[in-house]
């Protein structure tokens, strides 16, 4: 009656609900613990059971199965529900590491035969056999035949990565080991692997048991002065993910939606407390309508967002490239990045549209000027970080020159064979990357192993902030070299009407930004040799 007088919901059923609730997890949790640990609930079962036969017994029955079944079942679901993260670390980590292990080294034998590593022979007689065998006449008895496997090295496991070393056997090279990779990887209930070759009959394969890059990780505000190279995210072991900047032309190429938009503000917003101290120079090429870097714009000291003032970008770096060309030969042979000498670093975003969309003309004259920054600017301190959608366009071309490519996800195995090259398919399989996950990428280590990364996500709201507080300086003659500025106030001038000839419609010839600035541009004087192909184009 009282029941009935009190409506659903009220707050007097509260306390009921939450300790039916309490009840039903704690019991539920038990059993998925017992289901998971069902060879030592029986084995308790059977002890508890054998137990009962003792004087005494059912009552050391109970309390072992209180000790070994129900307590630790009951400790483990608390724990784990209030405490998930210390569980992972104290207890499921490890107890899945030793598993991982006792696995691998229980079922080598078995999973070399099946991934195709192990040859069946006829065992090698003994020296007794071989004996018995002279002395007796008639036919030779059949030696039986056994299975010959790689050896297994050793099996550890560290974090969520399980390592296998293994050397090959006779008749074997690192190339048949690798060639397996997929298949181990797959027998394991892998996530995905990466393999080494540490010598040439030994690889260690890296079987990354459970996937750490899933969750979204912002990234935070550099406060570093970081020239060398830029955190960018995590690797799939959970470490550090640093991109090498200086001396590294880097390709990215990732289609739509694919996160490249983390990986351009990594390096460019990651590099700007050097911008500030004025170690690095950014110049960035738009060609999106300046949607991307309009977010940071603060940070760079030119902007192009059209074809031809992208031409007038890179002149001018094709002519700050000519300037310490000389002022360092026979002094030095890489540039150190100083205040009045800094690193510069040209980011693209939409390389095909300066290589493959824009008129034959632009398109020629700007493949050319990128091939000579490619090929010379690394050692004097002028590096490109360029983002293309479709590595099938022409910028295909200039693909080789990159030093260092990150693979977003691509839309097919031949695009990911393009980007990372020959035979990389399987072993970084760009293609195979989630739509749901941007930011994921395959990238290629120095060694050459490969590896899946995540960059870090950078809301619009941090790129403002980080290029507020990080304002390029304003860059004197002697900074960037007098040549370089020469043009860009040459070229400024002109900006206008340049961006309003390639703007228009009915202007389908661009003006080439090189040539009319010919008669008006004195030279730079030191520089006769370089200065007349440069200074005179870009002018
Ligand atoms: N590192 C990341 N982690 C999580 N989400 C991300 C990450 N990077 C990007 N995203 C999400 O993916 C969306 C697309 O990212 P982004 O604009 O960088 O792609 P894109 O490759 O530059 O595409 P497009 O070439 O079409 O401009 C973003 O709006 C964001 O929501």
């Amino acid at each position: 009656m009282t029941a009935a007088l009190v409506p659903a919901g009220s707050t007097a059923w509260t306390p009921t609900r939450r300790a039916l609730r309490l009840g039903w997890a704690l019991v539920s949790g038990v059993l998925s613990w017992s289901w998971r640990h069902t060879r030592w609930v029986l084995l308790v079962a059977a002890l508890a059971f054998l137990t009962r036969l003792l004087p005494d017994g059912p009552v050391l029955a109970e309390w072992l199965l209180l000790l070994g079944w129900v307590a630790p079942a009951l400790v483990a679901t608390v724990w784990v529900t209030f405490w998930p993260v210390s569980y992972r670390r104290s207890v499921a980590g490890p107890a899945a590491r030793v598993r991982w292990v006792c696995w691998a080294r229980r079922r080598w034998p078995h999973l070399a035969r099946e991934c195709g590593l192990s040859v069946n022979r006829e065992q090698t007689p003994t020296r007794s056999a071989r004996l018995v065998g002279a002395l007796t006449t008639g036919p030779a008895p059949a030696l039986p035949k056994v299975w010959v496997h790689p050896r297994l090295c050793s099996a550890t496991a560290r974090g969520v990565t399980l390592t296998l070393t293994v050397r090959a056997r006779t008749g074997q090279t690192v190339d048949d080991l690798e060639a397996v990779a997929p298949a181990l990887a797959a027998a394991a209930g892998a996530r995905s692997f990466r393999c080494r070759a540490v010598s040439p009959s030994m690889i260690e394969y890296d079987l990354v048991m459970s996937d750490r890059l899933t969750a979204v990780r912002e990234a935070t505000a550099p406060t570093d002065v970081r020239v060398d190279a830029v955190p960018l995210g995590r690797r799939q072991d959970d470490t550090a993910w640093v991109l090498p900047v200086t001396g590294r032309h880097t390709l990215v190429v990732g289609c739509s939606g694919s996160g490249k938009g983390s990986i351009f503000w990594g390096v460019c917003a990651g590099l700007a407390p050097a911008v500030r101290a004025g170690l690095v120079c950014l110049w960035g090429i738009d060609l999106k309508r300046g949607v991307e870097i309009g977010m940071g714009r603060h940070l760079f000291h030119r902007v192009a967002t059209t074809p031809s003032e992208a031409l007038d970008v890179l002149a001018a770096l094709r002519v700050v490239i000519d300037q310490r060309g000389h002022r360092m030969a026979g002094h030095s042979r890489l540039h150190t990045p100083t205040p009045s000498d800094p690193l510069h670093v040209v980011a693209i975003d939409e390389l095909a549209v300066l290589t493959a969309y824009t008129d034959p003309e632009i398109r020629k004259e700007a493949s050319r000027l990128l091939a000579e920054i490619l090929t010379q600017g690394r050692a004097l301190g002028v590096v490109v970080l360029a983002c293309v959608q479709d590595p099938r366009k022409e910028v295909i071309g200039l693909r080789g020159l990159f030093t260092q490519t990150i693979a977003l996800r691509l839309r097919s195995a031949e695009e990911t064979r393009m980007v990372l090259g020959d035979g990389t398919a399987d072993l970084a399989p760009a293609h195979r990357i989630s739509p749901a996950t941007p930011g994921v990428a395959w990238v290629i280590d120095e060694d050459g192993t490969a590896d899946r990364v995540r960059a870090d996500y950078w809301p619009d709201r941090l790129v403002r902030e980080v290029a507020t507080h990080h304002p390029a300086p304003a860059l004197h003659a002697h900074d960037i070299g007098s040549a370089t500025l020469e043009m860009e106030e040459a070229s400024n001038s002109e900006g206008q009407a340049s961006a309003v000839a390639s703007a228009s419609p009915r202007a389908r010839k661009p003006r080439s930004p090189r040539k009319p600035r010919q008669p008006r541009q004195p030279r730079p004087a030191p520089f006769n040799g370089g200065s007349s192909r440069s200074g005179g184009e870009a002018a």
